[in-house]
């Protein structure tokens, strides 16, 4: 049976990974559900200054590889195992390391373009955007950039308010119409995590419901 492909869209900050490691984890024992980070797929730019990557606008779709992206999502569909890049957000480019991925039943794509850029919306089995207020998106961004990614206040500040803010009113937030769930708040939403799983569950056991 071809995976089930469930797409993650939504601003930064706004729940995606929450919620697909909350589905990842609630089939950990039968390693039904795997993840696949849009965030991997940033361009490389190990040939560029730490000064030049710093300027990239990484909330424009030109910032990503989608190419390869949708050619290991494909891969995946097919039941074959990919090699997929590990992004480095410290360093602004791709890790040297890879990381293998199996096969699995159902596969999570999670990532600001996975509804509006259409060549990843077609393959998607069912299309949930993360809906979670601008105010509470820039707090837990802050909080979650100086603590994880090596930024300082005034540098999330600055990104917000130059790229971040507007790329999302220009792309992500209209690819919300693409939508057939959506889900206001994001990892605090129980009600709407458990309808997701349920469905994940009549996939992997029928027979169970
Ligand atoms: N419901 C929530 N309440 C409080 N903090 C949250 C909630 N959901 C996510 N976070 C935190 O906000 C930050 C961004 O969440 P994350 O799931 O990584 O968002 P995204 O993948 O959309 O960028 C993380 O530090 C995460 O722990
Ligand atoms: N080198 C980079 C690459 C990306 N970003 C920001 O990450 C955001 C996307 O990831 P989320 O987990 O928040 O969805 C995106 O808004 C980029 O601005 C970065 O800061 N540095």
């Amino acid at each position: 049976m071809k995976p089930l492909l469930i797409g993650i869209a939504g601003g930064s900050a706004s729940g995606k990974t929450t919620i697909a490691q909350c589905l990842k984890e609630e089939f950990e024992q039968t390693r039904s559900v795997v993840i696949i980070r849009e965030d991997d797929y940033y361009k490389d730019q190990s040939e560029k200054t730490m000064a030049e990557r710093v300027k990239t606008n990484y909330d424009h779709p030109f910032a990503f590889d989608h190419a390869l992206m949708i050619e290991q999502i494909d891969a995946l569909l097919a039941g074959q195992a990919i090699e997929k890049p590990v992004y480095d957000f410290v360093q602004h480019t791709r890790s040297t390391l890879t990381e293998v991925v199996e096969p699995c039943d159902v596969v999570v794509l999670e990532g600001l373009f996975v509804l509006e850029e259409p060549e990843l919306r077609k393959r998607l089995n069912i299309k949930v955007y993360v809906d979670t207020d601008a105010d509470i998106r820039f707090i837990r961004r802050l909080m979650r950039d100086v603590e994880e990614r090596g930024r300082t206040l005034q540098s999330v500040v600055n990104q917000y308010t130059e790229t971040v803010r507007v790329m999302h009113e220009q792309f992500i937030e209209p690819s919300k119409r693409y939508a057939d769930v959506i889900i206001p708040e994001g990892g605090s939403n129980v009600v709407a995590i458990d309808l997701l799983k349920t469905k994940i569950s009549s996939i992997i056991s029928p027979n169970m419901l």
